[in-house]
């Protein structure tokens, strides 16, 4: 039975590489952010909007407790998944965790035309993105170096470079 994990920062990767490995090994995929919008019939930023992040966090980790009952599946967690409660202890129980790493400049690059959907960074200009990226790479890393495996996902910018970083996330999780 295989359980699989993806965590790490908005924008390295989870819900790319997550769906592209899924397809390729022949597991379900659950992006846990889509998950929750299924299951509350509202959107991340609404869910934000309206209980606030303290709220979503509850939400984000009983759903997380859900999916992590699925069998042969890989999850892409959101960034903050790792970061509150005893999420990263928990998914480190449950299966294996694989850390999607990616330098702040890779990170600014995707995110700075991908914030739309991003609660956290919707309201950020370019000047102030950088800022906020790596002061939560400050915060946030101590979590996410707590998974079983560390993965480089700074290629991920077209299909050939997507299904590259397949074949190496094949050939790390199953060494
Ligand atoms: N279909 C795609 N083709 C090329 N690059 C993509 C595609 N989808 C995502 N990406 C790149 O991968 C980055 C990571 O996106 P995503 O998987 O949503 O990350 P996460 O789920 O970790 O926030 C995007 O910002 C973009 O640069
Ligand atoms: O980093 C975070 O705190 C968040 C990341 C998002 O997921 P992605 O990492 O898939 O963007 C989503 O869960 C929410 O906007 C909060
Ligand atoms: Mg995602």
């Amino acid at each position: 039975m295989k359980r699989i994990f993806l965590i790490g920062y908005m924008g390295s990767g989870k819900t790319t590489l997550g769906k592209a490995y899924a397809r390729a090994m022949q597991l379900q995929f659950i992006d846990l952010d889509w998950y929750i919008e299924e299951r509350f019939h509202k959107t991340v930023q609404e869910l934000f909007e309206e209980r606030k992040e303290d709220g979503f966090r509850e939400i984000e980790r009983n759903m997380l407790h859900e999916v992590a009952e699925f069998e042969d599946v890989i999850i892409a967690c959101g960034g903050g998944t790792p970061c509150f409660f005893d999420n990263m202890e928990y998914m480190n129980g449950k299966g294996e965790t694989v850390f999607l790493d990616a330098s702040p400049e890779v990170l600014f690059r995707r995110l700075k035309i991908a914030k739309s959907k991003r609660p956290l960074l919707m309201d950020k200009s370019d000047e102030e993105l950088m800022d906020v990226i790596q002061n939560a790479l400050r915060i946030r890393t101590p979590f996410y170096s707590q998974a079983k495996y560390v993965f480089n996902a700074e290629s991920l910018e077209d299909r050939e470079q997507i299904s590259c970083s397949v074949q190496r996330l094949k050939t790390l999780l199953l060494n």
